[in-house]
This record gives structure tokens, C-alpha cells and sequence, in this order.
């Protein structure tokens, strides 16, 4: 039977219900295989959509049978939530608006969706004394200290400039008409309530601080899986111009930079929370990978060559296109110039270090994303446009 798992302290870790909210989306369908495959904990899993954990819901005859309830419930209005809440041992919120298209044309939504909705989730757990791993952001930090330095000054080279540290680093926004940042500043004050309920009523939170996690099933292919006009983010954006034999679109010129990490090594750092609460409680994670830093037109760079190996096709000779923020986003977006996890606090409580580089995670990536899309959008491209 079932052999006896222990935590980083030696201690047995218990089976455990888990609510998890979101469940449905690219993290919380990593998160449902890693907890059914590899422990013996229970999920209730929230969402208004399910097509992403389908294939975990579908068999009875599957090894985890009884182990993953799917409930379709939309946060926003159902009286369901705080009985799901209360039959569970820990709850983890995944649910959000997240999809930087969204943040300066729908700002009501995202700050609704990441701020207000996630409010009776913090309120049913600190009242009903449940564990709450709540889902932020690396937006929270904004911009680097170093950006508003002039460009040529040495101390733009300096770590202490730009490494992004949890309880040190200030969060840098920019102005109210730069509506970008409507969702950085709702999870900014979502992660301030959680730690006020930990300081003033006991809560036991955990917030994570996710640096651009990809891999399979993140987001949609527009026109394939999601709306032909939809905007998803980069991973998903360059897949589909890959797919389609299109330049890959370079946002002001791709000169942002971000660090990403493989959605399942990120995972592995979500599954040490869960199992070893002692040493989570009460703290704020990044969860990222600092070695894998590239420009967003590095990214596209290696993301055509990538897609040239595992496809066989070849590469666009011109492969990428300059578009500007305003044509792509329209008014109102604006940008984090870059993104360095210190990764200090997750070594020191959980000894978690991510594996996978860039150019590994992009392979797997980008072979699943071939497999899965190619054919669809060889037939999407092929259809007659009616006249
Ligand atoms: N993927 C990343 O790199 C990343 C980076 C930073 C932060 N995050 C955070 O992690 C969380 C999960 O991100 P993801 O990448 O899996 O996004 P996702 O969009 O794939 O998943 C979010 C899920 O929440 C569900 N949801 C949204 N509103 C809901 C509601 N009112 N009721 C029920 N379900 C609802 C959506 O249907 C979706 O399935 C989010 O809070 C996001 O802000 C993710
Ligand atoms: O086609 C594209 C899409 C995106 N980009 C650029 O690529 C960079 C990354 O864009 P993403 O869509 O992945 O989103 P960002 O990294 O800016 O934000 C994300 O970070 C963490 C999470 O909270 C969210 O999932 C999201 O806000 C941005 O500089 C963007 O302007 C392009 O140049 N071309």
C-alpha cells in the first residue's frame, strides 16, 4: 500500500483536502497532476472551466478516483464557497485575471477579479481558521530601482539595483493613467490584507510571488482554443506566430527582460509549501528562476530556433517585427524593465532551487505546443475566408 511520505522536518505529512481555486487554469492543472500523481491528498477543485484538468476528471477507473471533485463555480456569487473552505484543511486561490492585454483594457475586471473577488476567500479562512496559500505576483515589484537611473550610470550594474528581494524591495509603479498597473497594485493589496489577517487575527497565509512560470497548457492559441482577437501571454503569443509562420511580434523593440521557469519546477517549490507548513506560514515567496534571464527578444531569438528543431520547418528569414506598445496593447500599457528573483528565503525555508534552462523548458514546450496545435491551425489557415 501506500508508502509513508515525511517533510523537511521528518516529519509524516497526512493525507489533506485541498480547495483549490482556479484549479482549472495552465498553474492549477499542474498542480491537480503533481498532488493525484505523487501524494495522497485530496482535491476540491473550483473553476468556472475545466477543459485544462479534463483528462484527471474524466475515468473513474483512474488510480485517484475519488481523490479530485470538480465544482464549476464562478468566486464571484456562489454561497458554495465557504462550505468548500470549511471541508477543507488548507486552500490554495489561483483564481485571477492575469493576461497583461487585460490590465489597461478591462482595469474594472482585473481589479474586481484580483482584489475584490479574493476577498471572502481570505475572510472564510481566517474565520473558520483554515490555511490559505494565496497566488500574487512578481508585478508586485514593478519597476527596478536601476530603471530610473540615467542610462550610462555604472550602478545600473549594481544587484542591489535590481535583484528583487521579498522583504526588502520596494513595489515601483507607474502613474494612474498607466492602467498597466491596475493589477499589480490589487494584488499588491490583496497580499497586504493576507498578512494583516496573519498579523492581527492568526491567520495561516502563505503568498507566493510567481516569476513567469511557462510551459505546456499555458493560455490559448487564439483562433484554436481561445477568441481569434485574444491576447495571451508571450509564451502563448510566440507559439501561435510560430505555428502560423508569422514574425514574432517584439513589443517597443523586446528590450524588457524576464527570468522564466519551468511550470514544473515551479510546482515542485508549490508542493514543499503545502507539505511543510511550519516552515511556509507566514512567509512571501518568489518563485523563479534567476539564471534563466533573457531580453523578450532573446526570448523570440531562441524560441524560432527551438521551434525549427522540433518541428522541421524552417525559420521566417525576417523571424521577428517591431510593433509598438500602444498598437499592441493600445493606450494605457507600460512595462517592468526586469525581473531577478533573490532567492534567499525559499533556499533557506524549503531548499528549493530550480533545474530546468531556458532552452530545455522552451524544447519540451514548444514539442507539446506542435503537437498539440500544429494540425489545427494548418486547417484554420487553410479554410476559405467567407466573402
Ligand atoms: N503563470 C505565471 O507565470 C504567473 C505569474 C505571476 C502570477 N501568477 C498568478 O498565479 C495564478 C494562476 O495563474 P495561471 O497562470 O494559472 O492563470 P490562468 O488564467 O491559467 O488560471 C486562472 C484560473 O482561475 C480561474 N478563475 C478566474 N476567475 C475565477 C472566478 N471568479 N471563479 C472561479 N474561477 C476563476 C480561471 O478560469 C482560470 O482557470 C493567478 O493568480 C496569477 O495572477 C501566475
Ligand atoms: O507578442 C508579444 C507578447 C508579449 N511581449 C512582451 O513580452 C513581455 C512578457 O509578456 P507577458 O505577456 O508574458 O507578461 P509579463 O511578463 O509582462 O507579465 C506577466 O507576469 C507575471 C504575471 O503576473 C502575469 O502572468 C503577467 O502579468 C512583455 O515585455 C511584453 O510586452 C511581446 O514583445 N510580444
Amino acid at each position: 500500500m501506500a508508502t509513508e511520505r515525511f517533510n523537511l522536518d521528518g516529519r509524516p505529512i497526512k493525507p489533506m483536502t485541498i480547495c483549490m481555486i482556479g484549479a482549472g487554469g495552465f498553474i492549477g492543472s499542474h498542480l491537480c497532476e503533481k498532488i493525484l500523481y505523487e501524494t495522497p491528498h485530496k482535491i476540491l477543485a473550483l473553476d468556472v472551466y475545466n477543459d485544462k484538468i479534463k483528462h484527471l476528471l474524466e475515468s473513474e477507473s483512474l488510480p485517484w478516483g475519488d481523490r479530485i471533485q470538480f465544482h464549476r463555480i464562478n468566486i464571484k456569487h456562489d454561497s458554495r464557497l465557504e462550505g468548500l473552505i470549511k471541508m477543507s484543511d488548507l486552500t490554495i486561490n489561483l483564481a485571477a485575471i492575469c493576461t497583461p492585454a487585460d490590465y489597461n483594457t478591462r482595469p474594472l475586471d482585473t481589479i474586481y477579479s484580483n482584489f475584490i473577488d479574493a476577498l471572502p476567500v481570505v475572510k472564510y479562512c481566517s474565520e473558520n481558521g483554515k490555511r490559505l496559500i494565496h497566488f500574487s505576483t512578481c508585478e508586485v515589484y514593478g519597476k527596478t530601482i536601476g530603471s530610473f537611473l540615467p542610462k550610462d550610470s555604472p550602478l545600473r550594474e549594481d544587484p542591489a539595483y535590481y535583484i528583487l528581494k521579498e522583504n526588502a524591495s520596494p513595489c515601483i509603479f507607474g502613474s494612474i493613467e498607466k492602467q498597466r498597473w491596475s493589477y499589480a497594485c490589487a494584488k499588491q493589496l490583496i497580499e497586504r490584507l493576507v498578512y494583516a489577517e496573519g498579523a492581527e487575527n492568526g491567520l495561516e497565509f502563505t503568498i507566493v510571488r510567481p516569476f513567469n512560470w511557462i510551459g505546456p497548457r499555458m493560455d490559448f492559441i487564439p483562433g484554436i482554443d481561445g477568441p481569434n482577437e485574444g491576447v495571451p501571454r508571450v509564451l502563448a503569443c510566440f507559439s501561435n506566430n510560430l505555428l502560423r509562420r508569422e514574425p514574432l511580434k517584439l513589443v517597443d523593440g523586446g528590450q524588457s527582460q524576464r527570468t522564466f521557469v519551468y511550470i514544473k519546477d515551479a510546482i515542485e517549490a508549490v508542493l514543499l509549501m503545502i507539505e511543510n507548513p511550519a516552515r511556509a506560514n507566514g512567509q512571501i515567496f518568489n518563485v523563479g528562476n534567476p539564471h534563466n534571464e533573457v531580453t523578450v527578444r532573446q526570448l523570440a531569438e531562441m524560441m524560432t530556433e527551438v521551434y525549427a528543431k522540433v518541428s522541421g520547418e524552417s525559420s521566417l528569414e525576417e523571424p521577428t517585427i517591431d510593433v509598438s506598445s500602444k498598437e499592441f496593447y493600445g493606450e494605457g500599457y507600460d512595462d517592468s524593465d526586469k525581473r531577478i528573483p533573490d532567492m534567499t528565503i525559499i533556499n533557506r525555508q524549503l531548499g528549493w532551487n530550480p533545474k530546468t534552462s531556458l532552452w530545455d523548458l522552451l524544447e519540451s514546450t514548444l514539442t507539446y505546443q506542435h503537437r498539440t496545435y500544429a494540425e489545427a491551425v494548418k486547417k484554420a489557415v487553410a479554410k476559405p475566408t467567407s466573402s
